[in-house]
């Protein structure tokens, strides 16, 4: 059994893989007899909330009511567990939204580096308000200086860049039933 933690947390910048890692996540544990984790996406979370898409949210709305959404769906979230929570790339930033989530949580940082983000996001036809301009990897590289610091208090960092979807998740259940450490 996983004992304390109630949450395990994913945090990154967009490209990561948190949304596409998370289900693995618990598919991999349910495998390992740990049975009814469920998976919660908040950007999916907060598109339900608004009845509109991620870029619809920013363009109608802007980016602060963006943020509003997303502190008020964490909180929601943060009240169960057993859960696998895949965050938005700026989640990091919401400082109490932040701890009331990671309390009893494992947080996991997928660290990409804005070279393969910037690819995996091209490829996926974008999506991202933040990093639809001109220039994503430009976009990105800056986001990871404000952000890093932040991504880089999680328990643990799982650098992803030349590992599939599979792994980072094995790697993710390895560390959350105790049969590795970073
Ligand atoms: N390890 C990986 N190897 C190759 N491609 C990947 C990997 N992880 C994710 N991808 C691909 O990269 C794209 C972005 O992944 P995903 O949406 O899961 O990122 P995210 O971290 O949730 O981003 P965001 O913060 O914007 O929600 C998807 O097309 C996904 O299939
Ligand atoms: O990096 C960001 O700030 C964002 C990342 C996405 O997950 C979404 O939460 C949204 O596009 C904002
Ligand atoms: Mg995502």
């Amino acid at each position: 059994m996983i004992p304390a933690p109630e949450r395990i947390v994913l945090v990154g910048l967009s490209g990561a893989g948190k949304s596409t890692v998370g289900p693995l996540v618990c598919a991999q544990l349910d495998a390992a007899g740990e049975h009814d984790w469920g998976f919660v996406d908040l950007d999916a979370e907060i598109e339900a909330k608004a009845g509109r898409t991620i870029p619809e949210i920013f363009a109608r709305q802007g980016e602060a009511a963006f943020r509003k959404l997303e502190r008020a769906v964490s909180r929601e979230v943060a009240a169960s567990g057993r859960i696998v929570v895949a965050t938005g790339g700026g989640w990091i930033e919401l400082k109490d939204a932040v701890a009331e989530m990671l309390h009893r949580s494992i947080a996991v940082y997928l660290q990409v580096s804005p070279e393969v983000a910037a690819a995996r996001i091209s490829a996926q036809g974008g999506g991202r308000p933040l990093v639809g301009g001109p220039n994503p990897l430009e976009k990105l590289r800056e986001l990871l200086a404000r952000r890093e610091r932040l991504y880089l208090q999680s328990q643990h960092t799982v650098s992803v860049d030349s590992m599939s979807p599979d792994e980072v998740a094995s790697y993710i259940v390895a560390l959350a039933t105790g049969r590795t450490r970073n």
